[in-house]
């Protein structure tokens, strides 16, 4: 419950919906009672009729009013009695089916009112579940998505939410049915304590038993989200990778593993299922049982000889006790879907609970100005167990443009990476101008970098808001930009210029296309500080041109870190780092490198040479 608790408080205003949702159902509850207990005076006209109603000395006023059951029954029954003498039968039944009519009217309005109420609740929390599940996975870094599985991510904000929200239907029926259950046992009660005492001992066996088969199902339920995330991951892994797929004939591989989960989840389900099918006819068994059963103890009070219950209040008896029925069948049949929404709310939890490790410390200050460079001293970084960084040190100055060269797999990437702070050194510290970059707010230290990833990182958005992202900026702007980055050309080619939308992950695009989006975006960004993974994928002499002359102008004037895959685009480094196994093993200008015999430098060189 202290899982409901959190989620019934998402919204952070639980009283602006309880104290209205409360007095509603209460209405509902009230007009429903009477409703049903209109059948007693019904029964006692059409089958008694024999029984004649005395008009009593002293007449019952409103004066004398009391707020207790016994009361309003005698006054209403005096009223009802005197309308029967002085109009007779008809007129009084006429008035019985009037009430009937208004208390359903009534119960039906308020029962409209309570399902809008308790509707909008749900959404609005699940809406702000939703959105803080977003804020949550947007505020992780980089390591935690990597490390955990990006389908494991996806199952949690995705169908762990339907199923929270599902549950969210069922959980108000917790709030609703205690209220209806108290209003009519007291009724119950007072029609017949003795009835009513066996009730209360019978209805906690049919109650253990239903919460016995819950427990199992949370259990089950915990094992059906994992494999459920899994089969999404499958799903999305194939998606995306389909031209993979397809070219390598790999449909069977890809369906043996989907099909492996598949089972699993068959297998999962089919568990799951047969014990929540058990939960609804187990308590329909035990219902028709103790009805069976309050027949038969009813039958003998009223037959008994000094009878103190009539036929009329007993059939009522029989009617209310069902209604009695209703919402405590509705709290076993929803403890499965709660059981089910717990587990996923559980889950969605574990990933609101998550801690960013990489975030600002209390005292971080902003990075207003970037003035003199950056430095990097004995830093040292390993994801998980494994090394891959040595004791790195080296200065890059502002305006100037360093290279990271090397084998693949040498930790260049890793290094750019810490820069900034998508991971933290182990060991070692990074400075810029002078300070630990964990001294400045990720924020200000990230608003002065640009970063161009080896991919082309692009959204299923309009050409002019993925070179905007997120800033407020003119189109004029952002022309400026991609003509800079020699982007501009193809897009007012495009049907409808800047306002062409450009697919999933820009999958109307060219590679070329897509890497002068992405320079424009940096361009427009106007970073102090360039990060610039060059791209390993070649591309055709014509567009690489532009791709490099886009390059060029996007490096003018800024501090730069360019990991080059192409030795030719660096030779006008100021500095050259050959990284090999996570360390340093050459450091110096093309010239200086060039001039190293037997160096590694000289000879990517001419292997790169040679194969042209
Ligand atoms: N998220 C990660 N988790 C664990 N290991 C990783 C992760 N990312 C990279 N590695 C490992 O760290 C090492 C360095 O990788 P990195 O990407 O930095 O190399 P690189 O020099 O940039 O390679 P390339 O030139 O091929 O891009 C590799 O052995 C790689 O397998």
């Amino acid at each position: 419950m202290k899982i409901y608790k959190r989620l019934l408080t998402f919204t952070g205003n639980l009283p602006s919906f309880l104290v209205p949702y409360f007095f509603v159902t209460l209405f509902m509850s009230v007009f429903s009672l009477l409703n049903f207990t209109m059948m007693i005076p019904l029964l006692d006209i059409l089958f008694n009729s024999d029984t004649s109603f005395q008009i009593p000395d002293k007449l019952l006023t409103l004066n004398d009013f009391h707020f207790n059951m016994d009361f309003i029954k005698e006054y209403a029954y005096q009223e009802f009695g005197i309308l029967m003498l002085e109009k007779g039968k008809l007129s009084a039944l006429m008035l019985i089916c009037l009430f009937t009519f208004l208390a359903s009217l009534f119960t039906n309005i308020f029962r409209y009112i309570e399902r809008r109420l308790a509707e909008n609740y749900r959404r609005t929390t699940i809406a702000s579940l939703r959105t803080s599940v977003f804020q949550r996975v947007l505020s992780l870094d980089i390591g935690y998505l990597t490390n955990s599985r990006k389908s494991d991510i996806m199952a949690r904000s995705t169908t762990d939410v339907t199923e929270s929200e599902n549950a969210f239907g069922a959980l108000v029926t917790f709030i609703k049915d205690p209220i209806m259950l108290v209003i009519f046992f007291s009724t119950l009660i007072y029609i017949s304590p003795k009835m009513t005492m066996f009730v209360f001992l019978i209805l906690p066996v049919s109650g253990i038993s239903i919460g016995l088969i819950a427990k199992k199902l949370k259990q089950v339920s915990h094992n059906l989200q994992d494999i459920s995330g899994s089969l999404l991951g499958v799903l999305d892994e194939t998606i995306v990778g389909m031209r993979v797929v397809k070219g390598f004939n790999a449909d069977k591989y890809v369906s043996s593993s989907f099909e492996k989960y598949n089972q699993g989840y068959v297998k999962a389900f089919r568990d799951f299922a047969s014990k929540r099918e058990l939960a609804s006819p187990l308590s329909e068994v035990l219902g028709v049982f103790f009805v069976g059963v309050l027949l038969y103890l009813g039958g003998t009070i009223v037959l008994s000889e000094d009878a103190t219950l009539t036929a009329a209040e007993f059939m009522a008896y029989l009617v209310l006790f069902t209604q009695v029925l209703n919402p405590v069948k509705a709290i076993s049949g929803n403890l499965s879907s709660i059981q089910r929404g717990m587990a996923a709310t559980e889950r969605i939890f574990e990933l609101l609970d998550t801690e960013p490790k990489i975030k600002d410390k209390s005292d971080a200050k902003s990075l207003n100005k970037f003035d003199k460079g950056i430095e990097f001293k004995g830093v040292s970084f390993g994801y998980e167990d494994k090394d891959v960084l040595k004791d790195i040190n080296f200065k890059l100055e502002k305006g100037k443009m360093l290279a990271l060269v090397g084998p693949s797999g040498g930790g260049k990437s890793t290094l750019a990476d810490l820069i900034p702070r998508f991971y933290d050194p182990r060991s070692g510290k990074i400075e810029i101008d002078g300070h630990d970059v964990k001294d400045y707010t990720l924020s200000s230290l990230r608003s002065h970098m640009g970063i161009v990833t080896q991919e082309s990182i692009l959204f299923n958005d309009t050409i002019y808001n993925n070179i905007a992202f997120g800033t407020e900026t003119t189109l004029e702007e952002v022309e400026k930009a991609a003509k800079i980055a020699n982007a501009h050309e193809f897009i007012i080619k495009t049907e409808e210029g800047y306002n062409s939308v450009i697919g999933d992950r820009g999958s109307k695009l060219s590679g070329g296309q897509k890497q002068r989006l992405s320079i424009a975006r940096a361009i427009l960004k106007n970073p102090d500080i360039l990060i610039l993974d060059e791209a390993t994928s070649a591309l055709d002499t014509e567009s690489e041109k532009l791709v490099q002359d886009a390059i060029q102008h996007l490096m003018k004037g800024r501090t730069v870190l360019v990991i080059a895959h192409r030795l030719s685009t660096i030779q006008e480094a100021d500095k050259i780092l050959v990284i090999k196994e996570g360390q340093v093993v050459e450091e110096g200008t093309h010239v200086d490198l060039m001039a190293v015999e037997n160096g590694m430098y000289k000879r990517l060189q001419e292997m790169q040479e040679y194969s042209k």
